[in-house]
């Protein structure tokens, strides 16, 4: 088959995945079942040599092609008339995969507050289910950043020789106190919203507006701030960055749904890849793809010393770096360095691309 041929269709199929069975939670709770919201882009006939699943971040959702679009397109580094690009949205999330808002199969009711915890590793395992499901034998490339990162790194470990390539930016193999106190203060902003603890869609819609201000913070690095926040103007009130917060914190809060923003705040609290496993290091060294870290160079939320720690122990690990003046965010931006590193790294593994 002739993957570069012009007459090649190309599909852009946004689909759902049913799991009927009683899915077990690392936390002894479980899901009477769960749905996955998925799409495959590219061509549906390439080889399992040719897949490329892509994890999103923490409030992203299954169009890739929309979200990492300087990366993932046609002519772009991952192009969908070479490889079949598969991207979920993942459990927890609320495009399209089970959450909270969902309705619970045992009480024909959404859960609401009674969504049992996920950690990253019951997310890994979801993906495990849909790849099960598709008939996917083994994949070339699995590629997410921050809580996407941490997810993919998790699945890395369970795919073991199934997967050539894992590609993990902007994540780490444990998530930090620094980490799970900035998801605390976020969820304390929900909490203090009045309507949070109501069973209705809309609940701590205002508190997740200031969790996401929060959040921006860690997501974006003074410099951002100092080139494109500051005033220039003499004033005392209406700084700039405050209406920039507002909008950031309005932005998400139309979209997104703070009992979700709740549930995936946990699991990225939760990561631990070397849990149960005789720690971290130990865990890392039983991972057999050729690995990627990415870390970036004004991070203050993931540090790039964690990417580097994940490439130290790994027994075929490399790092990269991203310098720039954005922050965490940076891997959702910096397509340029992106196309670089990722070239590199598969010239230098020889077999890849
Ligand atoms: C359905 C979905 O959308 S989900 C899929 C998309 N989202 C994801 O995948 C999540 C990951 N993506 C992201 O987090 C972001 O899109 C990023 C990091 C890639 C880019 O972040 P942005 O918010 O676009 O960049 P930035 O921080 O520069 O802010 C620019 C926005 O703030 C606005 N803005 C900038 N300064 C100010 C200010 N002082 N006051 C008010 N608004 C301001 C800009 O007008 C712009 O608005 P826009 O988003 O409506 O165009
Ligand atoms: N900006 C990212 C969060 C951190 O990766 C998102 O909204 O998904």
């Amino acid at each position: 088959m002739n993957l570069n041929s012009p007459l090649l269709e190309i599909e852009d199929k946004s689909r759902v995945f049913h799991y009927e069975d009683r899915y077990l939670l690392e936390s002894g709770e479980d899901l009477a079942g769960f749905q996955i919201a998925y799409t495959i882009y590219g061509n549906p006939e390439a080889l399992d040599s040719h897949v490329i699943w892509i994890n999103h971040a923490l409030t992203g959702n299954a169009d890739v092609h929309e979200w990492w679009s300087g990366l993932v397109g046609e002519d772009k580094f991952y192009d969908p008339k070479q490889y079949k690009i598969i991207c979920t949205n993942l459990l927890g999330s609320c495009y399209g995969s089970t959450n909270p808002l969902s309705s619970n199969p045992e009480t024909g009711k959404p859960y609401f507050y009674q969504f049992p915890q996920l950690t990253t590793r019951d997310m890994a395992g979801a993906l495990e289910k849909l790849r099960e499901h598709l008939g996917v034998e083994h994949i070339h490339t699995l590629v997410g950043g921050s809580l996407g990162g941490q997810v993919a790194l998790e699945w890395t470990y369970q795919l073991g020789s199934r997967l050539d390539y894992s590609i993990i930016i902007a994540a780490n193999a444990k998530s930090t106190p620094w980490i799970r106190g900035f998801n605390e203060a976020q969820r304390m902003a929900i909490q203090a919203d009045c309507t949070w603890g109501e069973e209705i869609a809309e609940a701590g819609k205002s508190g997740l507006r200031a969790a996401r201000a929060i959040g921006m913070l860690t997501y974006r690095h003074p410099d951002t701030f100092q080139q494109s926040q500051d005033d220039m103007e003499e004033k005392l009130d209406n700084y700039k960055v405050s209406s920039y917060l507002q909008y950031q914190g309005k932005k998400l809060a139309d979209r997104f749904h703070a009992l979700s923003y709740w549930v995936l705040t946990k699991a990225m609290d939760s990561h631990d890849l070397g849990r149960g496993r005789g720690g971290t290091e130990r865990a890392l060294q039983g991972i057999k793809a050729k690995m990627l870290t990415v870390g970036i160079d004004t991070d203050q939320l993931f540090r790039k010393e964690e990417s580097q720690y994940i490439s130290e122990n790994c027994l075929d690990g490399k790092y990269s770096e991203i310098s720039s003046s954005y922050g965490h965010d940076a891997f959702l931006i910096e397509y340029e360095q992106l196309h670089y590193i990722l070239k590199s790294f598969y010239l230098y593994t020889e077999n890849g691309k």
